[in-house]
């Protein structure tokens, strides 16, 4: 069971890097990259098309291995995916299994960990139960709305109840109206499992309303390069939040900040021997 340091740090990312290697070049996608996460914080990335976002969520997620640096989660290197961390990721299409029903999907995870199965059952019934889906349980994937399997990759996501949840621009392909639910439905989730959220979003609109911390990465091979505390109201809502005068100013702040970050170019790529 992960639980956090005394510190209250449960994610630490330390001076991390990754370079890709192949026989006819290098590309260097991170280098350098230094970040802290509390327990229970909801934190989003944001950084230009092609920075590294993804790869450093797969790097946190223990899926592929970092050239430098190392990521501690509650106190413990990860090495391999870590027990009680859910992953989103945003190609729900091929996340799901479309010869599985939505329960089925749901309870996948959790069949390879130690839980009996009536608590599976129970944990499966009240994730499909947050996320507004106990009625589509014996339905399939495809039968679904994009909105609705998204909702089912959130449910097997949280029914692990994990310490940490990783999610990777996992909104940015529905449409607005069910972006806007989903992102409430997220933030409902994190508050009532009292999780703590790595968000990484194209969407600074969508990183100032989610974010406690809007952390700004530069151009590959990346680092931080700013980091915003937003302090908004605890509880959020689409209209009032978002026409605020607060909200307002603090996605001017972390436009400007995106806006002086140049995109990535050729200096991330090396040729072998050049
Ligand atoms: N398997 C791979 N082999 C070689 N290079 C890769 C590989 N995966 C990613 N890259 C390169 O690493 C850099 C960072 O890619 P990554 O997908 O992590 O960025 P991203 O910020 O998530 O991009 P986007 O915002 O467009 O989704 C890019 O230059 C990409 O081409």
């Amino acid at each position: 069971m992960v639980t956090a340091e005394p510190d209250e740090a449960l994610l630490r990312i330390v001076d991390l890097g990754k370079s890709y290697r192949s026989r006819e070049r290098t590309v260097d996608a991170l280098a350098g990259i230094d970040l802290t996460v509390r327990d229970g914080e909801f934190v989003t990335v944001v950084g230009p098309s092609g920075c590294g976002k993804t790869t450093l969520l797969k790097i946190v997620a223990g899926l592929l291995p970092a050239s430098t640096g190392e990521v501690i989660l509650a106190g413990r290197r990860v090495t391999e995916p870590p027990a009680d961390l859910g992953v989103v990721f945003q190609e729900y299409g091929r996340s799901l299994f479309a010869w599985k029903t939505v329960r089925q999907n749901v309870e996948l995870p959790l069949r390879h960990g130690r839980t009996g199965r009536t608590e599976r059952r129970e944990l499966v019934a009240e994730a499909l139960d947050a996320v507004g889906l106990a009625q589509a349980a014996d339905a399939y994937p495809w039968q679904l709305s994009g909105g609705m399997q998204q909702r089912v990759a959130i449910a097997r996501a949280i029914a692990y109840r994990p310490k940490l949840l990783l999610m990777d621009e996992p909104f940015s392909a529905v449409d607005a109206q069910t972006r806007g639910d989903l992102e409430d439905l997220l933030a409902t989730l994190w508050r009532r499992y009292a999780m703590t959220v790595l968000f990484v979003t194209h969407d600074i609109d969508e990183a100032v309303y989610l974010g406690q911390r809007v952390v700004v990465l530069g151009a590959a091979p990346t680092g931080v390069v700013a980091q915003f505390p937003i302090d908004l109201p605890a509880v959020r809502d689409q209209l009032d939040t978002r026409s605020s005068p607060r909200f307002g100013e603090l996605r001017a702040q972390v436009y400007a900040q995106v806006r002086r970050t140049p995109e990535p170019t050729a200096p991330a790529l090396r040729e072998v021997n050049s």
